[in-house]
């Protein structure tokens, strides 16, 4: 998990993922199926990308009734993916009912996937989050305090930016897991995305992994564009 570069794949269909894939042939990818594609395609997207050998985060942020984020992890877990996730808006009892539903569910003799939980979305900034969600304190104490909730609730990390990540690492324990996304080159546009960083600066601020979409997805050339990207993050790592 540490040191990844997850390509999410925000496609809408199967057919656009292939096209996506086809110059990464015989590469294994860590990719995440977020709510775009698996609402049209189903468990058999991860089927499909399983069997190519890539590992999967299922990006689908449940945030309900405990009840109910337990039976739904119960089922996810069944896919047998690698990363799952929640909001940590839905509370400690929710957070501690998905790890539940993913123990009652996984695959017999396999670990349980690894189960985070959304922070603040990195596409929040925080005088928003102050009028929005009326939240009074900054948006690194609010993230801190979503960290600090998911640890108590059993969970393996967290998705932030990577602006917060060194202070979770600090508060919560150097173990537990940051997922960044909203990280960008300098050249990159920043679109929707509020707390951006590069790659340089995360991997400097001790982030776990990133998720980087539009950047590799939508270039003329995204097999260069991968190859550029894992030189940026994973150059010090080596
Ligand atoms: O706080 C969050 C949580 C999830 N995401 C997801 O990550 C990717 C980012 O894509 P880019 O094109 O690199 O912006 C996307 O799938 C989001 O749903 C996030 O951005 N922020």
């Amino acid at each position: 998990m540490n040191n990844s570069l997850i390509i999410a794949l925000d496609f809408a269909n199967a057919a656009e993922v292939d096209q996506f894939l086809q110059p990464f042939a015989g590469k294994e990818l860590f990719v995440k199926v977020g709510m775009e594609l698996f609402y049209q395609e189903g468990p058999s997207i991860i089927h499909r990308l399983k069997e190519s050998g890539h590992r999967i985060f299922l990006d689908l942020k449940l945030h309900d009734i405990p009840n109910t984020v337990y039976s739904a992890m119960k089922g996810l877990a069944r896919m047998n993916c690698d990363l799952v996730n929640v909001h940590a808006a839905g509370g400690k009892e929710m957070m501690a009912a998905a790890l539940e539903g993913l123990e009652a569910g996984s695959v017999s003799g396999k670990k349980r996937p690894y189960c985070i939980a959304v922070t603040q979305l990195t596409s929040t900034s925080e005088e928003q989050m102050r009028r929005e969600q009326l939240i009074g304190v900054s948006l690194e104490e609010s993230v801190l305090h979503y960290a600090s909730l998911t640890k108590e609730a059993g969970l393996d990390g967290v998705v932030c930016s990577a602006w917060e990540a060194a202070s979770i690492r600090e508060k919560v324990g150097a173990d537990f897991l940051t997922v960044c996304p909203g990280i960008r080159l300098s050249s990159d546009s920043v679109g929707d995305q509020k707390r951006v960083a590069t790659p340089e600066f995360a991997r400097q601020a001790g982030v776990s992994a990133i998720v980087v979409g539009r950047s590799i997805t939508r270039s003329a050339d995204p097999l260069k564009s991968y190859e550029h990207w894992m030189e940026a993050w994973k150059g010090v790592h080596q």
